[in-house]
């Protein structure tokens, strides 16, 4: 019996991929071998011995120590493009609230009071002050162009808009699902100058943590709409404050509330519900709870952030030997002589590296002796070994 504990409301339809009969799962549960969680932060979590995966439903993974998991050889999974429609679709709903002054427009017409003549009067009088724009001919300037980023992309292009991309590390896949009108920037700063409207869909790194700063909206088209639908850490709110008091924002829509942002005209902040629809929650539940599962049952790894892709099919006649290492010489030749001296023959094999790690599935032909699994766990460089019957 494998089991999984939860963190968050995750959808009943992906908890479903767990049989009963092997998985008990619940947000109460001890040692856990699995963990599967949304926007939970684990960074603080003490990671439990018995832990094996973590199963993120969704997409980002900033709150999930994943470099302390590597370590301790467990992998993470998360949720690739699976609450992309979700979130395209809001960041469209975004631009058409920015366009349109929707949000003050409809918090003016809620303070109107007095008869229908009255309220109507001061509404023909006064809707002048909030005079949109029509995105047709308008320029979308999209910074990162994985799965969110080539969706909205493309749903801008299809409204008539210009569309112009940056993403340094563009995969193949996104650049074949990119409408080809789509014109390549070489810079984020390229972008805030040719764009009316930016939209941020950058994973929360390192790297892109405070990308969008004072400096960077000082060389913005003047007048711009800013949308992060991305990461609260990766836009400066007291520049945008800044940028919104001087001009040089027009409006900033958001899915992060904080408190410098709140009461600031211009700001619309949403409470975190990109990927907030019945359809996202499933989607990313489903794609979660299979991954963990086939982990758990096979070893085999998809879509996962700090692991190499391995699916080897199951061959041989007896028990399935995984091994996590350090991505060092010589660990191969250690885990088949393990294998070797117990008088065992390896069936099937497959090992592959990625970045530091380094993960092998190997197929024996008979049943693996406790002893093999233990000399291979005390061995330098050897961060997990499991045995699958
Ligand atoms: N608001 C929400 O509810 C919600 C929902 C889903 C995802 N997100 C956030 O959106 C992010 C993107 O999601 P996704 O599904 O498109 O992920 P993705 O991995 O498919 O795409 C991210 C893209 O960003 C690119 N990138 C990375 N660093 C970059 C940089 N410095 N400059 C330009 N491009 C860079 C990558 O090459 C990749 O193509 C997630 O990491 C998550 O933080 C938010
Ligand atoms: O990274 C994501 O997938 C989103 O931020 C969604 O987070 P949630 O699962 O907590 O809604």
């Amino acid at each position: 019996m494998y089991k999984v504990l939860t963190f968050n409301n995750i959808s009943a339809r992906g908890l479903d991929r767990l049989p009963r009969e092997r998985f008990e799962v619940s947000s109460e549960i001890q040692q856990p071998d699995a963990v599967l969680l949304r926007s939970a932060k684990l960074h603080d979590w003490s990671i439990p011995e018995t832990l094996k995966a973590v199963g993120r439903a969704g997409a980002g993974v900033n709150n999930i120590p994943v470099d302390a998991m590597s370590q301790r050889g467990i992998p993470v999974f998360n949720a690739p493009g699976a609450n992309a429609n979700a979130v395209k679709e809001l960041v469209i709903a975004g631009m058409f609230l920015a366009a349109r002054n929707i949000c003050p427009a409809w918090a003016f017409a809620e303070s109107l009071s007095g008869s229908d003549e009255q309220m109507n009067k001061t509404a023909e009088a006064e809707k002048k002050r909030f005079t949109g724009f029509e995105l047709p001919g308008r320029t979308l300037g999209v910074i990162g162009l994985g799965a969110i980023g080539v969706n909205v992309a493309n749903a801008a292009s299809s409204l008539g808009m210009k569309v112009i991309g940056y993403d340094p590390k563009i995969t193949v896949r996104s650049a074949w699902n990119l409408e080809a009108g789509v014109r390549r920037a070489h810079s984020v700063d390229e972008v805030m100058a040719a764009a009316d409207i930016v939209t941020l869909h950058v994973p929360e790194t390192d790297e892109t943590r405070g990308m969008i700063n004072g400096a960077r909206l000082a060389g913005a088209r003047e007048g711009q709409v800013l949308l992060n639908f991305a990461r609260a850490g990766i836009v400066d709110d007291e520049a945008i404050v800044k940028g919104l008091q001087q001009g040089r924002l027009r409006t900033y829509v958001c899915d992060f509330p904080s408190a410098t942002l709140k009461g600031q005209d211009g700001v619309v902040a949403l409470p975190h519900i990109g990927a907030s629809t019945a359809e996202a929650q499933e989607n990313c539940a489903i794609m979660a709870a299979d991954e963990v599962r086939d982990f758990l049952e096979t070893g085999n790894i998809s879509n996962s952030v700090n692991f190499p892709e391995l699916i080897l099919p199951r061959n041989g006649s007896g028990d399935r030997l995984t091994v996590v290492n350090a991505n060092v010489p010589n660990m191969l030749g250690q885990i088949s002589s393990a294998v070797a001296d117990a008088g065992l023959n390896i069936a099937d094999m497959y090992n592959k590296s990625r970045g530091e790690l380094a993960y092998s599935v190997v197929d024996i032909d008979g049943k693996l002796t406790a002893e093999v699994a233990d000399r291979l766990r005390d061995t330098e460089g050897v961060l997990a070994v499991r045995v699958i019957e």
